[in-house]
């Protein structure tokens, strides 16, 4: 939407490696990128309801999200890093990535972030059944859906080496 640079959605179940991805992408891409951590931003910036106790999670005030987000995405140049993406306008997002990982990988990752057994098996049979990828089909353009395999450093550094390459033809496109 803007020239200044694309707008990436990086989405997928938490542990999957989005916030790993993005901060590669920034270093490597050949344009400038923000890093947008929305989890982080909610948080920090006071964009949610309640915390809910029991989930471990925020209730994310969504308009005040899109809200404060908007001249940010307006502007371009941006990676929006969150598990999920349907809150996002369509008209947002030039490319939405979503990562995959193995659900016993998933498991390791998460027990060692000291999540509950609960929200460990929760996010864990969101992995399995795909819950992320289906919301991103379902809210974008079949086009601009990319699902990526991030089990290992191999996996993130193809799939860092892609988004740079498609980076590079946006901007030709866009010039
Ligand atoms: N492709 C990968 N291969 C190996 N480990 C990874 C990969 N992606 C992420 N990790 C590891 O998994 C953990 C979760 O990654 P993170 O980027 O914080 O996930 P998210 O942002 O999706 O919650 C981190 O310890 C990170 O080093």
């Amino acid at each position: 939407m803007s020239t200044a640079g694309p707008v990436i959605v990086i989405t997928g179940t938490p542990g999957t490696g989005k916030s790993t991805h993005a901060q590669l992408l920034v270093d490597e891409s050949p344009s400038p990128l923000q890093h947008i951590n929305v989890g982080e931003w909610v948080k920090e910036k006071g964009w949610y309801e309640e915390y809910d106790e029991e989930w471990q999670s925020y209730t994310v005030d969504e308009d005040k999200l899109l809200d404060e987000l908007e001249p940010i995405v307006a502007a371009g140049g941006v990676i929006l890093d969150w598990h999920t993406c349907e809150v996002f306008p369509e008209r947002w997002a030039d490319l939405v990535v979503v990562l995959r990982c193995d659900h016993t990988k998933l498991w390791e990752r998460l027990e060692k972030r000291n999540y509950s057994l609960k929200k460990i098996q929760e996010n864990n049979e969101a992995e399995i059944m795909q819950v992320v990828l289906e919301d991103a089909k379902a809210s974008y353009p079949a086009e601009i859906v990319v699902e990526l395999k991030s089990e290992s450093m191999e996996d993130l550094q193809a799939n860092v080496a892609r988004i740079v390459e498609w980076i590079v033809s946006w901007k030709n496109e866009h010039a």
